[in-house]
């Protein structure tokens, strides 16, 4: 029998990044298109020759994308709503970024590429979570008659470009049950089974072309299969595969699932006429012997066995002592859980991390590494790689029994029990009216969640101050002018509740990481979050405690400068958590529990200091939600938990916000009343408003800023734009609960626009105050 490795997808963005260097030159005129292009195509090359060299047998194309894969499809079928003005055909660049960010007419005058778009002003493409990680698709919009035209062959030339390479490809495509559930319509919800009829031709064309140019095995993955779905889907799934299967006898397709197990899913998923499955078995182990016992014998299993979501290296002996017996009865593949796409690049470049913890970690090239041992462990036997399979499991036995990932006092803290450490002293209606008081804002008061422009300036002086040619002082002096700036700025404007605008930290989750005892941080291990913006998530290993306070002199120096009330600003245990690479040791919820502690004495400083008002950013609560609803209620009971244990330590007077992004509410509202916050900042502006639905309809006690404009994209929106909205909002909340902020923070925009944006956002809380 033999075992072969595949890697379901590599990372796009480079090694150094190459990727979104090369987007935002082009982006702001300083590249042009053959630029772009060609750093793609050298990614490409590179990714393909060196997962050949590690010795991937199933090397993946079309999983690179200038953007999003998800949007790559939307090209490929021609699913472009008209208000891009597209009239079939490949889209070109300016389309498909205009989709991806939004276009507008001025903003890109002057740009060298002679866009042509001189009145174009077209929002973006709503864009969201991607099941529970961390990165971002573009929704796929269907109006109620979509018809669907092979437009974009990028999978095709792909496979050819790598062929011409030396390098035979398993093309990958997003399958058509996920991708058109992905999507969303605004002329109410077309029938699944409509969608699927008009989109199939395509994929089967699809299918024969990459045949006819030499393909074999195609991954066609559909990680819907590990969500609930209803039998309806089930029978989408069936209606697919079947046409699909009749179309292109010459193709084999790799279903692929991931992110979690089959469930009741999986007879579904066994009768599909299909070449090979691929499960996960990283998220749902249990699965190995039911699909075995279920899959007919000429089915090639792919088993995900490294952990494509996390960093720690795998104990190689003992996944072999699961897989010999399997591989005596049948052939395999062996592949990460998931695509590698969430996992940083390369170890190998991270020389100053300390060598313990370096020793427990692998990224994607040690991942695909470990693959190709474990394949050569069960084809030739154990004997040919005894070195390597031993220093893995010492490896494994060394992380779990070293003493830097234990701390006797925060093992202490967390063993007390205290009953009230969760609750606020006074409920909401009492509290309120002392902050009213303490307070005195206007009707309808504006702020902003957070971040200012992290323009390139800021993030010279921070490399340049790592690098050591600026001292701490000089960086110091720079990021205080910038934040005093920033707040003379807000004041001058007239923002009611004012932010120190985030000047000093590189980003709002690595900030607190780099601060907490218990994390570990990589200077190359970047993961894509969209387009061309990556994060740098903490590796979480041990026990986590605060060493001294983290933001309170900043607070401090932002709120010397004005009267009005300054925000204290912090992120939330759970999104510091859900952000991070943790620890797979101990449960999530108690890893969650003692950032929550650490955070609640950060929360206790500020106040002690004179913050009235302090946010703890939830952006990601949303996002950790399990992906069965029958899993939703034990994480929603400990997350809300620990944001009570990190927020509910202050006194009735002191005003509590929360901020959450790209949230749909509506199922878990109870949850997000249940977190107690005073006043709680949301993502509304892509929706227009409709997610506050959710909120009137609970009668939702606290009050609300729904998002008025999508800070996404550097279009500015007018004054009468965001007082629609806001009017909107009141149709659904009480006056006295709304108040007037973007959707989520700045950092990402320019000064220009932002000041536009916001001067106009001032602007229309100012008409909404007037009498009607
Ligand atoms: N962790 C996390 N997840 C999140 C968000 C978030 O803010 N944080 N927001 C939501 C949207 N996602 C986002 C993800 C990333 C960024 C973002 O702006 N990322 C920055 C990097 C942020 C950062 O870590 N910056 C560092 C490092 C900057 C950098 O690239 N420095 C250069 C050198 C720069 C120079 O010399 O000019 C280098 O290290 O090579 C800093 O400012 O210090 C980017 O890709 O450009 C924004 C939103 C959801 N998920
Ligand atoms: N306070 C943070 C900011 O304004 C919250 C961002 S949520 C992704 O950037
Ligand atoms: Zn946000």
């Amino acid at each position: 029998m033999s075992v072969t490795v595949a890697s379901l997808g590599f990372p796009r963005i480079g090694p150094r990044r190459e990727l979104k260097t090369a987007l935002e030159r082009y982006w702001s005129g300083k590249s042009d298109r053959g630029a772009l292009l060609s750093a793609a195509a050298a990614l490409r090359a590179e990714a393909w020759a060196r997962q050949k060299g590690l010795g991937v047998d199933h090397v993946p194309s079309n999983d690179f994308s200038l953007y999003d894969h998800v949007l790559d499809t939307s090209a490929m079928v021609g699913a472009i709503p008209a208000l891009y003005g597209w009239t079939g055909g490949p889209p070109d660049l300016d389309t498909y970024f205009a989709m991806a960010r939004g276009s507008q007419g001025e903003a890109r005058a002057g740009c060298s590429h002679g866009c042509t778009h001189e009145a174009a002003d077209v929002p973006a493409a709503e864009m969201t979570k991607w099941f529970d990680t961390n990165y971002h698709y573009l929704v796929p919009e269907f109006p109620a008659e979509q018809a669907f035209a092979l437009s974009s062959l990028k999978v095709v030339d792909e496979f050819l470009e790598a062929k011409e390479q030396g390098v035979h490809t398993r093309p990958v495509l997003l399958g058509p049950v996920t991708y058109l559930k992905l999507g969303k319509s605004q002329a109410g919800r077309p029938r699944l089974e409509d969608l699927l009829r008009a989109i199939l031709p395509v994929y089967a064309d699809v299918l024969c072309r990459l045949a006819a140019a030499g393909a074999d095995w195609v991954q066609i993955d559909e990680p819907c299969l590990v969500l609930d779905l209803t039998v309806e889907d089930q029978a989408a799934l069936r209606t697919a595969y079947v046409a699909l299967a009749e179309a292109a006898p010459g193709i084999r397709l790799m279903l692929t699932s991931y992110f979690g197990g089959l469930g009741e899913n999986l007879e579904t998923a066994l009768a599909l006429p299909v070449a090979g499955l691929h499960i996960d078995l990283i998220r749902a182990p249990e699965q190995l012997d039911t699909v075995l016992a279920g899959a007919r014998p000429e089915l090639l299993l792919s088993l995900g066995v490294i952990d494509g979501r996390n960093v720690w290296r795998a104990d190689l002996e003992a996944i072999l002592a699961r897989l010999e017996p399997v591989a005596k009865g049948r052939d395999l593949v062996l592949a990460p859980s998931c695509s590698l796409l969430h996992t940083p690049i390369d170890l190998a470049l991270e020389t100053a991390l300390d060598e313990d913890v370096r020793s427990w970690l692998a990224f994607a090239v040690q991942k695909i590494e470990e693959l190709a041992i474990l394949a050569s462990a069960l084809n030739e036997g154990r004997d040919c790689v005894a070195d390597v399979l031993s220093s893995s499991s010492a490896a494994a036995r060394a992380r779990k029994t070293s003493p830097k990932i234990h701390d006797a006092a925060v093992a202490a803290r967390m063993e007390a029990k205290d009953a009230a450490l969760d609750r606020r002293g006074t409920p909401f209606a009492a509290r309120r009216k002392l902050q009213v008081e303490r307070l005195g804002l206007p009707a309808f008061p504006t702020t902003t969640i957070g971040s200012f422009p992290q323009t390139e300036e800021v993030r010279k002086a921070r490399a340049a101050h790592a690098r050591g040619t600026i001292n701490d002082a000089e960086y110091e002096a720079f990021l205080r002018e910038e934040t005093a700036r920033a707040v003379r700025w807000q004041a001058e404007i007239g923002l009611d509740v004012l932010v120190h605008g985030e000047f000093e930290r590189n980003d709002m989750v690595q900030y607190f990481g780099e601060q907490l005892s218990g994390f570990v941080f990589t200077k190359h291990g970047w993961v894509q979050s969209y387009g061309s913006r990556c994060v740098r998530p903490p590796i979480l290993f041990g026990d986590v405690s605060r060493p001294q306070p983290m933001t309170v002199k900043w607070w401090e120096y932002a709120q010397g400068l004005t009267a009005r009330p300054m925000k204290g600003m912090l992120t939330g245990p759970v999104t510091i958590l859900n952000w991070s690479f943790v620890r797979d040791d101990v449960p999530r919820a108690l890893a969650c529990r003692q950032i929550a502690l650490a955070i609640r004495d950060e929360v206790a400083d500020l106040e002690a200091a004179g913050a009235k008002i302090i946010q703890i950013d939830e952006a990601a609560l949303r996002e950790g939600l399990p992906l069965r609803r029958g899993d939703w209620q034990r994480y929603l009971d400990w997350a809300v938990e620990c944001f009570r244990v990190a927020s509910a330590g202050v006194a009735d007077a002191t005003q509590i916000h929360t901020h959450m992004c790209y949230s749909e509410f509506n199922d878990i509202i109870v949850a997000i009343a249940g977190m107690d916050a005073d006043v709680i900042s949301i993502e509304t502006a892509r929706s227009k408003m409709e997610l506050l639905e959710a909120f009137a309809g609970y009668r939702y006690p606290a009050e609300i800023g729904p998002g008025v404009y999508d800070i996404h994209s550097p279009r500015v929106p007018a004054v009468e734009e965001m007082t629609r909205l806001l009017r909107a909002a009141l149709s659904h909340l009480a006056p006295e609960q709304l108040w007037v902020n973007p959707d989520c923070g700045l950092k990402t925009r320019k000064w220009p626009e932002t000041r536009a944006a916001l001067v106009n956002m001032v602007a229309a809380a100012k008409r909404v105050r007037e009498p009607a």
